[in-house]
């Protein structure tokens, strides 16, 4: 799994057209969204991630202290297909990136927002330009166990 954490003063989206054949069904609340001093976080579900809970719970502490780190007041999970050579299809990524959501939800103090799957969208980000305001991560699966 890639990701990209932008610590942005301001962001926001809006749903434009669809990107896959078989996009998340739209809600009014996933059309459009927007948050105030929020972790933006870009996540590329790569070929090798899988929904252990084990793997999702590394990611989501790792994207939890920088949130801490940077006293964030939101996570905004953005499914971003940009950052990896080695994508998964989207019927594993959308799985992955909704028990990603789920696991951060259930670690967080702060609220966790997310856009939809499978949509290009309009965004507009204010990255507030601190020595912790722009972060990648690559993190997968661990090996099987030692012997
Ligand atoms: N620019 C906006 C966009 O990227 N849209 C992407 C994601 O929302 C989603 N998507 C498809 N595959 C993946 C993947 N492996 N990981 C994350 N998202 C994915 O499908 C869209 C087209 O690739």
């Amino acid at each position: 799994m890639r990701l990209l954490l932008i610590h942005a003063r301001s962001f926001s989206f809006e749903v434009r057209d669809k990107a896959v054949e078989n996009p998340e069904p739209l809600t009014e609340e996933l059309k459009r969204g927007s948050a105030d001093n929020t972790l933006v976080v870009f996540t590329t579900v790569e070929e090798n991630d899988n929904d252990s809970p084990s793997f999702l719970e590394r990611v989501a502490d790792d994207v939890l202290d920088v949130a801490g780190k940077v006293k964030a007041s939101s996570v905004f999970l953005y499914p971003y297909a940009h950052l990896s050579p080695n994508l998964a299809p989207p019927p594993k990524a959308i799985t992955i990136l909704n028990a990603l959501y789920e696991t951060l939800k259930g670690k967080a103090s702060i609220p966790v927002y997310r856009a939809p799957f499978g949509w290009y969208k309009a965004f507009n980000i204010s990255c507030l330009g601190h020595p912790l305001s722009e972060l990648s991560r690559t993190i997968t699966p661990q090996e099987s166990a030692p012997q």
